[in-house]
């Protein structure tokens, strides 16, 4: 069978899917970092990977990967899949970000703004150029989970979020932005920072599409991505769809829209 392994190795968490040729994802899952060496990975035909979490994670990979399979470490591109980008060295851009604006520009092809709220919160904007995506440039803030951590190791009053594994615990819910504990006011300051800033960039894209009838599209994806959905104001919630495994998805499309592009380095 002609199987595609995605892999989107992110700074907390690796996630995998199975595709079909005919996009289908068959199958897919997740673990953090440190499980890696210890999971197994299904069977396919070809592997296509998203790494932006270091040779670390890329050595264990490698070990448990099999090795005659034809295997693609991504790398963020000036134009692929009718997305062209127009960040400063393109090449520099997270392979993340690169995947999931490929995947966003494919479901709609129009302009949106592409959050991926994992370790750090990525918000890319996707302009419309003569019916291609173009990547106008993002910001990158720390995750809601860092936000909070980071507050904890600095401030003596506050206190410290330890294991990764606690925080999970609430993942969907509206939290109240008048905040009557200290918790609850960490907590809501690091979701409205991220969904303050997800405002902010989607008035800046629909003003630069001013004439355009439909507003830009908000595709929120990664492990935080429901509980922004849930806090993000009414203004916007009926343009925010959550899009379940983007960046899996654009490897997808990347494997899909161009092998030819594969250079002997990348195969490996
Ligand atoms: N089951 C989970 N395990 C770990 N983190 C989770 C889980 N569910 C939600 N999260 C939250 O999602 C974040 C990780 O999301 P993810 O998209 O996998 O990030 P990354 O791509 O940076 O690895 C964590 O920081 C945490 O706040
Ligand atoms: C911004 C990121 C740290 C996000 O990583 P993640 O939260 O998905 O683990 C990653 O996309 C990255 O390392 N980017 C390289 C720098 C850049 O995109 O400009």
């Amino acid at each position: 069978m002609d199987y595609l392994l995605a892999i989107d190795a992110g700074n907390t968490r690796v996630k995998w899917g199975l595709f079909d040729a005919n996009s289908t994802l068959l199958v897919n899952g997740a673990c953090l970092n440190a499980e890696i060496v210890h999971t197994k990975l299904p069977a396919a035909a070809r592997i296509i990977i998203s790494n932006v979490a270091g040779e670390y994670i890329k050595k264990q990979l490698e070990e448990i990967l099999p090795k005659h399979i034809p295997t693609h470490w991504i790398t963020a591109k000036a134009s692929e899949c009718a997305v062209n980008s127009r960040y400063d060295q393109p090449e520099k851009l997270g392979t993340d970000r690169w995947a999931a604006l490929v995947a966003a520009w494919h479901i709609k092809q129009a302009p949106c703004v592409v959050v991926n709220a994992g370790t750090a919160v990525t918000i890319d904007a996707l302009a419309n150029n003569h019916n291609q995506g173009e990547f106008i440039g993002g910001m990158i803030l720390p995750g809601i989970h860092l936000m909070q951590k980071s507050l904890g190791v600095a401030a003596a009053q506050l206190p410290n979020i330890h294991k990764e594994k606690s925080i999970p615990s609430v993942i969907h819910q509206y939290q109240d932005i008048f905040a009557k504990n200290t918790a609850d006011a960490m907590r809501a300051g690091a979701i409205n920072a991220a969904c303050g800033a997800i405002k902010q960039m989607h008035t800046a894209l629909a003003a630069l599409n001013s004439d355009d009838k439909q507003a830009p599209y908000i595709f929120i994806s990664g492990g935080n991505a429901q509980l922004i959905k849930d806090n993000l104001l009414s203004d916007v919630t009926n343009l925010a769809l959550i899009v379940d495994n983007l960046v899996l998805r654009g490897l997808y499309l990347i494997d899909n829209c161009a092998p030819e592009n594969l250079t002997k380095s990348e195969k490996q």
